[in-house]
């Protein structure tokens, strides 16, 4: 895996700063001047008013906009009341100038947010709010300082309603809730301000994948078998075949009772699923299963690494089936709903607690789809566009991830890798795109 961004839970972002050598008011100095440098290099000198909270996201303000002044921007800052931390008071006193009320404050061309980041614990008092989106509806360009007010760190959860930011920067790393939803869809372009935090961790978002090379001596076995096991609906397993073919699979083989048209050539059709041969790389079962549970348990029967999708996985009945399967589940909602309950948490939290349960890498699809491993580790996947809301790119996921795990990529690792290479093949095909012309782009 390339260079990915850290993501840490509040308690954890916590534990980082206070380790942080440098101590917690050069982190802060270092919070500010990231922050104020983005809001320049992203909206230019325009004048300013920054919003302060009463705790350190305040403090991060009070840094800004001195910082900001000192670069010969026209800033003011409006504060929702008293400092309530040593460090927000300590920035606060640097500041030479005036501080408004924050309900008597005019806009400004640009908005800055440090009213509340990660210690946000309820809904923002209803004159707050109100103040902020009015604010940022008068602004040209708004910008949230580590997170928009009136998010939930660790869920992504909108405690009031929040205004839609053009630009959140993040302090020392993202939060879970920069890629969840619904709060990622109202950040606009979120930047990492680097502090100075080392921020080592098993969270983090998935960055673009170092993939297998193909050996000068390959052949076809060697660059990856995938097997797809056809079931009810075969245009489904088509889909995923070509795309696992458009992934680098080196063989493609469906094992079908019926011949399946418009299949490419080099597609292998068999009568016969020999699912223990030892040339599988990985096993795909699951698109366009409908109602045949046995091809479940015929591919539960393979020791080869497999890939489990769409009706199969309302077909496994207990997740602890799973078990030593070496599989790779990739549910959308219902689907995860279904197999695992309503599990408490967060969405990050759920992922883990069905991979858990499931002994398998879980890719939890949706806007905000999350790569769990059992041994703690979550990708969380970039934004990617909404057009893949539409049939058959489920299928066409599948079939990627199958591929990429064939080509010897563990099974983590692959399904990170195919859920970020589909976010970018769907930005590639446009928005009137449907799930074939996704394996054009692969
Ligand atoms: N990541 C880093 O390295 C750094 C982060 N910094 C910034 O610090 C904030 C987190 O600061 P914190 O003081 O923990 O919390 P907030 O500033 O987000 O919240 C302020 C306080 O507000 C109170 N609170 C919580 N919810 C509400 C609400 N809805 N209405 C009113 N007040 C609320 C709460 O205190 P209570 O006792 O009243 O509950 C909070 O303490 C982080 O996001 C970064 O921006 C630092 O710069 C250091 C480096
Ligand atoms: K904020």
């Amino acid at each position: 895996m390339t260079a990915h961004r850290p993501i840490l839970a509040a308690a954890a972002m916590r534990t980082a700063e206070a380790a942080a050598t440098c101590g917690l008011t050069e982190l802060m100095e270092r919070a500010g001047r990231g922050l104020a440098e983005a809001a320049l290099r992203f909206a230019g000198p325009m004048p300013a008013l920054v919003l302060c909270g009463p705790g350190n996201n305040g403090g991060d303000g009070y840094v800004a906009a001195r910082l900001l002044r000192e670069r010969g921007c026209p800033v003011r800052i409006a504060a929702s009341g008293e400092p309530n931390t040593d460090l927000a008071r300590a920035a606060r006193s640097q500041w030479n100038g005036p501080i408004e009320a924050l309900d008597e404050a005019p806009p400004a061309p640009l908005l800055i947010d440090c009213l509340f980041g990660t210690g946000l614990k309820r809904a923002l008092e209803v004159a707050v709010s109100e103040a902020l989106i009015t604010l940022v509806e008068a602004s040209h360009i708004a910008v949230a300082a580590d997170l928009p007010s009136g998010v939930e760190a660790d869920s992504g959860a909108r405690l009031s309603p929040v205004p839609d930011f053009d630009l959140t920067v993040a302090f020392g790393a993202l939060k879970p809730a920069h890629r969840l939803m619904p709060a990622m869809a109202g950040m606009g372009r979120v930047v990492l301000a680097d502090i100075g935090i080392d921020a080592p961790g098993p969270w983090f978002e998935i960055g673009e994948p170092v993939l297998p090379s193909i050996a000068p001596d390959a052949h076809k076995f060697s660059r990856g078998l995938v097997h797809c096991l056809a079931g009810e609906m075969p245009g489904a397993i088509a889909l995923s075949a070509k795309a696992a073919a458009h992934s680098g699979a080196g063989y493609v083989r469906i094992s079908t009772s019926l011949p399946i048209a418009g299949l490419p050539l080099s597609v292998v059709q068999v009568g016969d699923a020999q699912v223990n041969d030892p040339k599988i790389g990985c096993l795909l079962v699951g698109p366009g299963l409908g109602k045949l549970p046995q091809l479940l348990t015929l591919a539960l029967v393979s020791h080869r690494p497999k890939v489990i999708d769409a009706d199969a996985i309302g077909h496994i009945g207990e997740p602890g089936r799973l078990k030593g399967q070496d599989a790779v589940l990739t549910p959308h909602a219902g689907e995860f709903e279904r197999l695992f309950g309503a599990l408490p948490g967060t969405k990050a939290e759920q992922a883990l607690a069905a991979a858990e349960a499931s002994g398998a890498v879980v890719v939890f699809k949706g806007p905000d789809t999350l790569v769990a491993s059992p041994d703690g580790r979550i990708g969380f996947a970039p934004p990617a566009p909404a057009w893949l809301a539409t049939a058959g790119t489920g299928d066409v996921l599948a079939g990627m991830i199958a591929a990429l795990r064939a080509r010897g990529l563990p099974a983590f690792e692959a399904a990170c890798a195919g859920v970020w290479l589909q976010g970018r093949a769907a930005e590639r095909a446009g928005a009137s795109m449907i799930a074939d012309d996704l394996v054009a782009q692969l």
